[in-house]
C-alpha cells in the first residue's frame, strides 16, 4: 500500500477488461433521452474517457446508408455487366476462368472461388480541397470539389495497352498496379487515399462470386440477332453499357 493511503481503496489504475456479458449489455443499442441512437463499438469500451464521442444524428445516419444503398448497387451491377460482356468478347477468359472453377470447386456446387476478371468501372473520382492550393499551376480555392477523369490514367497508353482484357494486368504480379492504388496508380476504380470507396472488399467479393456462379453454370456467348457484343459507353452515375448486354446462355452440359 502506498505512503498515505492507508486504508484507502488505491486507484485501479488497470481495471481489469469488462466479462462477456458486461461488454455484450454495454455494447447494445441504448435510445438516450434526446432520442438518438448511440451505438457504441466494442473497441470503445475501454477509451470511453479519452475525449468526446463523435454520435452521428438521425438525419446523418440515414445519409449514411442511402449513400451505401446508392453507392453500391449500380456500381456493382454494372461492373458484372461489363464484365460479362468483356468475357464474351475475350472466350479464352471465360474457358480459363471455368476451368479454374471446375479445377477448384466442381462442375455445380456452390462456389467460394474468386474470378480474376472482374473489372469494376467508375470514370470519376471526386476530392474535396481542404484549403486553397494549387494543382499543375491551377489555382484550387478552399472547398473547391475536385474531380479527376480517371480515363486520363487507365486508357493512358504510356500505363500499358488500355482496352485490352488482360486478367492478369490488373493483378499484382504479373506486371500489373493493383486495382486499389497500393502498388502502382494504373487503375483506380475504386478511388485512393483516405476517401477511397469503403465498399471495395464487399464490392469485389459480390462481383467475383456473381461471375464465378454465372459462369460456373451457364456458358456466355455473343447474341444470335448481333452476335457481337456492343461495347458502346453512356455516362451516367456510373460508365454503364450504351446498349444493355444481350447475351446466349448456355447451360453447362
Ligand atoms: C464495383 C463496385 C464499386 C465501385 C467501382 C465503386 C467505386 C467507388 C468510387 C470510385 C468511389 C469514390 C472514391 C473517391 O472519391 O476517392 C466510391 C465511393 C463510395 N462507395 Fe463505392 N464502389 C463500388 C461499390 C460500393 C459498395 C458495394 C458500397 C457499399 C456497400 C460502396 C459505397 C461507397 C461509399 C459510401 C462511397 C463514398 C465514400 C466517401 O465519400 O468517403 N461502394 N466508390
Amino acid at each position: 500500500m502506498e505512503k498515505g493511503t492507508r486504508g484507502e481503496k488505491p486507484a485501479n489504475r488497470n481495471p481489469s477488461p469488462p466479462n462477456r456479458k458486461e461488454a455484450k449489455r454495454r455494447t447494445k443499442p441504448r435510445l438516450r433521452q434526446n432520442r438518438r441512437l448511440i451505438l457504441i463499438p466494442r473497441h470503445s469500451i475501454r477509451s470511453q474517457n479519452r475525449g468526446p464521442k463523435i454520435v452521428p444524428s438521425n438525419p446523418e445516419i440515414v445519409t449514411l446508408c442511402s449513400e451505401f444503398l446508392n453507392g453500391g448497387t449500380d456500381t456493382t451491377a454494372t461492373a458484372v455487366e461489363w464484365a460479362v460482356a468483356r468475357m464474351i468478347e475475350n472466350p479464352e477468359i471465360q474457358s480459363r476462368l471455368y476451368d479454374e472453377i471446375r479445377t477448384t470447386v466442381g462442375e455445380k456446387k456452390s462456389t467460394r472461388r474468386t474470378s480474376k476478371n472482374a473489372v469494376p468501372k467508375r470514370r470519376r473520382k471526386g476530392a474535396f480541397a481542404n484549403g486553397a492550393c494549387q494543382i499543375r499551376g491551377y489555382d484550387i480555392p478552399t472547398d473547391t470539389n475536385v474531380e479527376f477523369f480517371l480515363p486520363g490514367i487507365s486508357e493512358d497508353p504510356n500505363m500499358g495497352r488500355p482496352g485490352k482484357v488482360r486478367s492478369g494486368s490488373i493483378l499484382r504480379g504479373s506486371g500489373g498496379g493493383g486495382y486499389d492504388g497500393r502498388y502502382r496508380v494504373k487503375m483506380i476504380p475504386f478511388g485512393i487515399g483516405r476517401r477511397i470507396c469503403p465498399g471495395l472488399s464487399m464490392a469485389t467479393v459480390h462481383v467475383n462470386l456473381m461471375l464465378a456462379r454465372m459462369v460456373q453454370e451457364f456458358e456466355w456467348s455473343g447474341h444470335p440477332d448481333n452476335g457481337k457484343v456492343d461495347l458502346s459507353e453512356k455516362l451516367e452515375f456510373t460508365v454503364v453499357m450504351k446498349n444493355s448486354l444481350r447475351a446466349k446462355i448456355t447451360p453447362r452440359a
